[in-house]
């Protein structure tokens, strides 16, 4: 991805999502206090949510013109949704879809050192451990754009960076751009080059994410409540 412009105004909850933005950093955080309307710009990128006069271009193209299939965008959300009666190598088997044959199946599992877990039913593993699965089967699926949702939240701090690390190396090595919502200051600072801060359905401050954390040094603490 070299481009993400993002353009939306609708009403949602009790608040009005107002943004027009262009992001060229490959890896951007959403960041803000809980209700700004970081999930819902999220499911706006996905497709999940499209209101009308919506544009999600990525380098161009329009997404929302676009058929699901077509757009190349993955979401990892908090719930991780893996299919529980599946094994993790079934899960992400399910992602590589028709590109199966092009190496994203081994390199996810190789990627989170899942090799030995890869015939363990999801209900089996630990909260970290389906973290580990539902991102490698996000990247399984060679998406163009990464969206992370919560992801590493409740997550021991030495496991957490040790994961941000590998998406963010991974993702750089392949151009995948990377837009994350957190609420933790840390995060920002290890997965992501831009940070967007959100208030009130508004983006309130953009740029690089050392610059905006310390031009408001409230953001410093967790937005979480
Ligand atoms: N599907 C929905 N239908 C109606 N209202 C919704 C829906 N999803 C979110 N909202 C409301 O929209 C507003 C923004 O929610 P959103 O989840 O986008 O915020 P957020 O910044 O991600 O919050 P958090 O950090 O708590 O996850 C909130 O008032 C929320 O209650």
């Amino acid at each position: 991805m070299k481009e993400l412009k993002i353009k939306c105004d609708a009403p949602i909850g009790g608040i009005r999502l107002r943004v027009d933005t262009t992001l060229s950093n490959p890896s951007t955080a959403l960041f803000g206090p809980s209700g700004s309307g970081k999930s819902s710009l999220l499911r706006i990128v996905a497709g999940l949510w499209i209101p009308a006069g919506t544009e999600v271009r990525l380098d161009g193209v329009d997404l929302t013109q676009l058929p699901p299939h077509k757009r190349r965008i993955a979401l990892v959300a908090q719930e991780t949704a893996l299919f529980p009666h599946m094994s993790v190598a079934e899960n992400i088997q399910f992602a590589t879809g028709p590109r199966s044959g092009e190496g994203g199946f081994e390199t996810a599992l190789h990627l989170f050192d899942l090799q030995p877990l890869q015939n363990a039913r999801i209900a089996t593993l630990s909260g970290g451990e389906r973290k580990r699965v539902a991102i490698a089967r996000a990247l399984a699926s060679f998406p163009r754009v990464l969206l992370l949702d919560e992801v590493f939240t409740g997550m021991h701090r030495t496991q957490r960076n040790d994961l941000i690390l590998r998406v963010r190396e991974h993702c750089a090595q392949r151009g995948i751009g990377i837009l994350s919502v957190t609420h933790e200051p840390t995060e920002a600072l290890l997965l992501n080059d831009e940070t967007l801060a959100m208030d009130d359905g508004k983006i309130t401050a953009q740029g690089p994410t050392r610059e905006v954390l310390s031009n408001d040094l409230s953001l410093l603490e967790s937005t979480r409540d």
